[in-house]
């Protein structure tokens, strides 16, 4: 008799990955199609998956995410969304993963952002002959993050801290729901080493649940993933529905800082969660913070 399948998931543990029959090469492309079922498309009715497989042995999806009403360069790739998903999780590094269709130049270059990315093994399960190849293959003569900072600066999923603190004490009246701690570490997570602009957003939900997402810069600029975008990442990971489930959101984001998130987050917050209370919280970055020198 045929096994029930399982419900597609967004994190899948390493012992749990291990007691699957089937070798990792096999397993990871067998997880795109139900996890497409996952992706939130409405716009182009396009599901993409990418199931990749962490250091640490644990499996994560990311999927497309559209928001109707808006441009279109605020669109979640499912590549973009499989690395918030292991940065989410504390995963410090991707060595492969399976996709549903071919990555787009976008996403080959946000994938630029990690250690070692050229060697990162990538397979499109919707190709006749689906097989791993380097990410170096798909991006050649790649411009990252060697072409902009010290060889010693942490990488995207790399351990870091922004250094940066908030006034204190926070007025208790300003800070209803507890989120203005959880943004604040979201912003020393953030890699944001080319503006020295680092951001968090923390959201909460109806059902008390508080997701954080960290701002995360592409060397090319444009790729790079908003703070709010990671955060709703985190929204959809932690099992969240519809949009209006989402009802007050903090941003943490520097003083002075050469990028500012606070009106986009705005504008894209009030257009999927139109009663979402929305506050943001300038920090400041000590005089050691890794950014800053
Ligand atoms: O590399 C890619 C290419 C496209 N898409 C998504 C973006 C949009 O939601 C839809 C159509 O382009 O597919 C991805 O997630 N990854
Ligand atoms: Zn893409």
């Amino acid at each position: 008799m045929e096994q029930p399948k399982p419900k597609p998931r967004f994190v899948i543990s390493a012992s749990e990955a291990q007691t699957h029959s089937s070798p990792i090469a096999k397993l990871l492309p067998s997880l795109v199609a139900p996890a497409q079922s996952l992706a939130r498309p409405p716009i182009s009715n396009f599901p993409v998956a990418a199931v990749g497989l962490g250091a640490s042995g644990r499996i994560f999806v990311g999927v497309n995410v559209e928001f109707p009403g808006l441009p279109f360069h605020h669109t979640i790739h499912a590549e973009q969304f499989l690395l918030t998903n292991l940065a989410l999780h504390g995963e410090t590094r991707l060595d492969s993963f399976a996709v549903s269709a071919a990555p787009c130049g976008h996403c080959r270059q946000f994938l630029q952002e990690l250690r070692d990315a050229p060697d990162i093994q990538i397979l499109i399960t919707s190709h006749a002959n689906p097989h791993f190849t380097p990410l170096s293959h798909f991006l050649s003569h790649r411009f990252g993050p060697h072409d902009l900072l010290p060889k010693t600066a942490p990488l995207l999923l790399e351990p870091r801290h922004n250094a940066l603190s908030l006034p204190t004490p926070i007025p208790q009246n300003t800070n209803p729901n507890n989120l203005t701690l959880p943004a604040l570490e979201a912003a020393n997570n953030s890699h944001a080493p080319y503006s020295a602009s680092p951001s968090g957003v923390a959201l909460l939900d109806s059902k008390g649940t508080v997701h954080k997402g960290s701002y995360i810069e592409s060397a090319a600029y444009n790729p790079s993933l908003g703070p709010l975008q990671a955060a709703l990442v985190a929204f959809i990971v932690g099992g969240g529905g519809a949009y209006d489930e989402i009802v007050a959101a903090v941003l943490v984001e520097k003083e002075g800082a050469a990028i500012k998130q606070e009106p986009t987050a705005r504008l894209v917050l009030h257009s999927i969660s139109p009663h979402c209370h929305f506050r943001t919280f300038l920090a400041t970055a000590s005089s050691h913070s890794p950014i800053s020198s």
